[in-house]
């Protein structure tokens, strides 16, 4: 059992958040297999104490964070944890003894033992999306997990039985494990939003499933250890209620995601980036990297790795700009946001991104649309062509999202934002946005889509073409006719 060494003891009892990230530091540096479950327990304790503690606590005021005092946390504390842990995944699957020769692999039904095991010790009944329950620390003393924290915990137990092969999955709203001698092996662990029967044990979808955004379309961030210890800090949550961080608990996630960051371990982990420039956007540490510069290179990383099939980059960036009334950014973003959901079929597991983007349409695009109408300036982005393409590819982006679905995405509640905002723009504006049409094989869809749909309306900047289309479902030609016929009867009016 791999657990505690004599150096980690010595940094007992923890004090303060920089013994924490000394021993994170030590497992990261000096060990090839960073202890999941110890890390885990570690920072879902001073999670607990610093966000769910007692509410009259002494309360230090104006220590210096790193030193300021933790609710002591004592090493037979969180030993006494970790071999609970290790007991209850221990008693749940017969491992064959340790064959010191020959590497043993993870099998389908150990990974499943071992999610069984977790699924089995969690409460009956608890509400699933609160705070704070992504630990192993909720999971020992309370029995709690969220959806991703049963997915860790499945990884950190087959950690603690040997099995090195088993890795972390990820997609921008589920989790799943790759496991086997080359990896290619994969399996559901957890559930997957709100009554929806887990699949538990199945590998994942390669049919219709796939083209969903859930999946990535088989583009994940395959975790190495390391990489799942940038996911336990990144699902580190210092809020303590609805409108309050509790900052030493930021504090922490923020050194310890600059800790990944130096190593290289997030490289390859976009949103775990995006987490660290919304940190720093909040309270930015002097000697580092603008926000802004994380929230670009989430969007390489992306786009290097995972094929540019991840959306939250772009609504991170978008966000930013949105928050710094940089708008005409904020619509680049959110049209790149919308030319990569535009690749996918709209599934019903897709209610995550589906909301996202109706918040950007129908609140944060209106919001701008008002306030920037409501002063007068020649800067106005009512006078920016350029503004209005990019509104025009983010609608488009969602039109072609919907086609080929088997669930439509939009209602008449998205038309009257967008013929509103649209029609914001005057018409020697809208004159401007030249519209070209281009051939359909463009890389606009996924290859089987465009197959199944024949020509795609695609747009690239201020390039904005709807191709003829025999079979352009009924939705969104009603959309584009509902603009065009805006846009038309304005320049009647002009
Ligand atoms: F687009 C921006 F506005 C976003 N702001 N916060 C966003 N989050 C917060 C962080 N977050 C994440 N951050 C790091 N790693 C992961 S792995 C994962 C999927 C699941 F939870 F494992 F199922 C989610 C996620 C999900 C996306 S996107």
């Amino acid at each position: 059992m791999a657990g505690f060494r004599d150096i980690d003891r010595a940094l007992f009892p923890i004090k303060s958040i920089t013994s924490v990230i000394e021993i994170f530091k030590h497992h990261l540096e000096r060990t090839s297999e960073p202890d999941l479950a110890l890390l885990s327990i570690i920072v879902g304790a001073v999670e607990n104490s610093l966000t769910c503690g007692r509410p009259n606590a002494p309360v230090q005021i104006c220590e210096p964070i790193e030193s300021s005092r933790l609710p002591s946390l004592e090493y037979h504390t969180i030993e006494l944890l970790y071999n609970k842990f290790y007991t209850i995944i221990k008693g749940a699957v017969d491992v064959p003894a340790k064959n010191t020769t020959k590497t043993q692999y993870a099998t389908r039904e150990l990974v499943k033992k071992v999610s069984d095991a977790v699924w089995n010790t969690l409460s009956r009944s608890y509400y699933k999306d609160r705070a704070h329950l992504q630990s192993l620390y909720s999971y020992l003393t309370g029995n709690k997990l969220d959806c991703f924290g049963v997915a860790f915990a499945v990884v950190a137990g087959c950690q603690a039985l040997g099995f090195t092969d088993v890795h972390l999955a990820l997609s921008e709203d589920h989790a799943w494990v790759v496991f086997g001698e080359t990896s290619s092996e994969t399996a559901e662990i957890t559930w997957h939003g709100k009554g929806n029967e887990d699949k538990r044990g199945q590998e994942i979808g390669k049919g219709v499933a796939a083209r969903s955004w859930l999946y990535v379309n088989n583009k994940p961030v395959i975790c190495t250890r390391a990489m799942e210890v940038a996911a336990l800090v990144s699902a580190i949550n210092p809020s303590l209620n609805a409108t309050h961080d509790a900052y030493e608990v930021a504090y922490l996630q923020q050194e310890l995601l600059w800790l990944l960051y130096d190593l290289g371990h997030l490289t390859k982990y976009p949103m775990a980036i995006g987490n660290l420039g919304d940190l720093e956007e909040i309270s930015s540490t002097s000697g580092r990297i603008p926000c802004d510069i994380l929230f670009r290179e989430a969007i390489s990383s992306a786009r290097n790795y995972y094929d540019n099939m991840h959306v939250y980059p772009y609504t991170y960036q978008g966000g930013y700009f949105y928050r710094n009334k940089m708008y005409k950014e904020a619509f680049e973003s959110w049209a790149n946001a919308s030319d990569v959901i535009r690749k996918y079929n709209y599934s019903r597991d897709d209610e995550e991104i589906y909301k996202e983007f109706l918040e950007i349409a129908n609140e944060l695009i209106p919001h701008i649309m008002k306030v920037e109408s409501s002063g007068f300036s020649a800067n106005s982005i009512l006078k920016k062509p350029e503004c209005f393409a990019c509104l025009l590819r983010f609608y488009d982006g969602i039109c072609q999202w919907e086609e080929g679905s088997a669930t439509p995405v939009l209602h008449i509640g998205w038309a009257k934002p967008l013929v509103n905002t649209i029609s914001k723009f005057d018409a020697e504006v809208r004159a401007q946005v030249n519209i070209v049409c281009e051939s359909n094989n463009g890389d606009n869809k996924m290859e089987q889509k465009t197959q199944a749909n024949g020509n795609t309306s695609c747009l690239n900047n201020n390039n904005y073409c709807i191709s003829e289309k025999e079979n352009r479902n009924n939705t969104d030609t009603d959309l584009i006719h509902a603009i065009e016929s805006k846009v038309i009867s304005d320049e009647n009016s002009e």
